[in-house]
């Protein structure tokens, strides 16, 4: 019996099929799992360190566009200019401010968060200062337009002056030529020395008008106060020449009035023009660090570029090495699944399945060859198991066909088909293997008259007596009792000469007779005996089966011939 748990094939079947998909779906759940892992690294990647460059070089961007305007604002002319510039001023910083926060929550390294804090401190500063810088731009520009302004006025007057100069000066000609005409010399030195002293007036106002035209394209504010400077001596100068004019000063006292007014006072032209300078230098200062700390952020965010590259650099080699042990986990992991899906079809369908099933039909092969003493296999398969179960019964029949196909139901040796079959296969394998063959054959003498007088009934227990002496005394398993007919036997012995054939059939002669049956009607002892005749085949004679049966029984004849219970032998085959 098996001593294993019997399991269904079905069972079977299904229990490898769902470890097959197991490992299927487990091996694609860790190829997803790794892929996941992938492509968050690189999802990663994009989304920290790329948007980290494009903010950086976008910052880098801002920066320069802030230090194009920082420049600009050194050179402004109206309001509206200066407006336009400092608002895109104020959006580049708040651009910058945006874009280096944007940097700080992207940054993970301390060095990194220390140094966009402090370019985040230092763009806050620039900012807070923005409305000084409004302040300081309004107040240059305005104090710039009003000194232009004067400068308008002053070119104006400056050739109003030199036209009514020049018209006293035509003037002091007519009088010369009368006064010359008259002769009238006094009146010509007066004349003289009225034109000299007003050339000199209109000299140094054409000078100081010069001077004063100068403060436009003066940048410093040295250079500024030494024209100031220069002015007032030459303002100075014409207030002396006036008291010494000879007709009627008052002219020339207005034009200095109207002079001194743009020179000195509030808001005159120096002042404004210094307040102007002063303004513009400040800013221009402020916008002079404005453009540095942009420049600085500008190389900053270039080093921060550089520092992403070699994060990105250092993040892709990562990438190609886990994505390396990716495609190596995935491959084992395929090995792997091919390794269990073999064990699988080994131990289920090989060994659990087909091995059982070919040992199974091996089985079946061998009982319909009629070869019974086959082991049945074991298996621990339900259907095969019952299809063994099955086999063993059927082995059972075919034991008990054959037998009942090959033994005489009589005495239990085996019958005449059985032998003669033996017979043509034990030549056969005595030729081939170059033996002999030797057969007995034996019948009981005068078994009709024990018929007659025993009844049948007791001629057949000793017809059974009979065969189970014949067997006791072969001693060989290849050795074969057989009914050849009615109370007639044959022995088959295999690999038996003449010689032993004859001892052999002696032996059983003796035997039967020690066996004492009795026969009334027997010539010999009162006894059941038996004659016997005996042939050998050689390896050297044809290969004839009747005509070696012949023998025998010529040799049985003549037992019979010679007064029976005794052994004849005939050896010419
Ligand atoms: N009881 C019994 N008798 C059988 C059986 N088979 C054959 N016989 C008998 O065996 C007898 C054989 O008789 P015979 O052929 O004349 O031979 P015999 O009387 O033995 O004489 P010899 O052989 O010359 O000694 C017959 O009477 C058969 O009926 C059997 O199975 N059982």
């Amino acid at each position: 019996m098996n001593p294993k748990r019997l399991t269904s094939l079905k069972h079977k079947i299904t229990l490898a099929f769902y470890i097959i998909l197991g490992m299927a779906l487990l091996n694609g759940v860790i190829a997803i799992l790794l892929s996941q892992e992938l492509r968050t690294e690189i999802e990663q990647l994009v989304s920290t360190e790329v948007v980290k460059v494009t903010t950086a070089l976008q910052l880098a961007k801002n920066s320069e566009r802030l230090q194009i305007i920082t420049t600009e604002l050194n050179h402004y002319d109206t309001e509206e200019q200066r407006q336009s510039l400092l608002k895109e001023l104020t959006i580049q910083w708040e651009h910058l401010l945006k874009d280096t926060k944007v940097l700080y929550t992207l940054e993970t390294t301390p060095n990194m968060h220390q140094a966009l804090n402090s370019t985040i401190d230092t763009q806050l500063y620039f900012q807070q200062q923005l409305p000084l810088l409004d302040k300081l731009t309004d107040s240059a520009l305005q104090a710039k337009i009003q000194a232009q302004n004067i400068q308008t006025n002053l070119t104006g007057m400056s050739s109003a002056f030199s036209d009514e100069m020049q018209m006293l000066l035509d003037q002091t000609h007519k009088r010369y030529s009368l006064l010359f005409a008259q002769k009238n010399l006094n009146g010509i030195t007066e004349n003289l020395s009225e034109h000299q002293t007003l050339s000199e007036y209109l000299h140094l106002g054409e000078h100081l008008f010069v001077l004063l035209d100068e403060v436009k394209n003066t940048s410093s504010i040295v250079a500024l106060n030494r024209l100031q400077r220069e002015a007032m001596r030459l303002l100075i100068q014409m207030e002396d020449v006036v008291p010494t004019m000879r007709s009627n000063n008052t002219i020339y006292l207005n034009w200095l009035s109207q002079i001194k007014q743009n020179m000195v006072g509030n808001d005159n032209l120096f002042e404004l023009s210094r307040n102007a300078l002063k303004s513009t230098q400040i800013a221009n200062a402020h916008f002079s660090y404005q453009a540095n700390a942009a420049r600085e952020i500008a190389q900053f965010t270039q080093e921060l570029v550089n520092h992403v590259e070699e994060e990105i650099q250092l993040a892709g080699s990562n990438l190609k090495s886990d994505s390396t042990s990716f495609v190596i986990l995935i491959f084992c992991g395929g090995i792997l699944y091919c390794f269990f899906i073999w064990l699988t079809s080994w131990h289920f369908i090989a060994k659990g399945i087909i091995k059982p099933v070919i040992a199974t039909r091996d089985a079946m092969n061998a009982i319909a060859n009629e070869k019974l003493d086959t082991q049945m296999p074991i298996t621990d398969n339900l259907e095969l198991q019952q299809m063994v179960s099955s086999l063993e019964t059927l082995k059972t029949y075919a034991a008990q066909v054959k037998a009942m196909a090959e033994t005489d139901g009589l005495t239990g040796c085996y019958n005449r088909r059985y032998l003669d079959t033996q017979i043509q296969k034990e030549l056969s394998y005595a030729n081939d293997h170059n033996m002999p063959l030797s057969l007995v054959m034996f019948d009981l003498d005068n078994f009709k008259q024990f018929n007659d007088q025993y009844g049948h009934v007791v001629g057949d227990q000793c017809l059974r007596q009979i065969v189970n002496a014949a067997k006791s005394i072969l001693q060989r398993p290849t050795d074969i009792l057989a009914r050849y007919g009615g109370e007639e036997f044959m022995l088959l012995l295999p690999s038996s000469h003449l010689e032993d054939a004859y001892k052999i059939a002696e032996r059983l002669r003796k035997t039967i007779i020690d066996l004492r049956i009795p026969h009334q009607n027997s010539a010999h002892f009162g006894i059941v005996t038996i004659s016997l005749g005996v042939a050998c085949w050689q390896p050297s004679q044809a290969l004839d089966v009747n005509k070696l049966i012949s023998l025998a029984d010529e040799a049985l004849y003549s037992a019979k011939q010679a007064g029976r219970n005794r052994t004849e032998v005939l050896d010419k085959a």
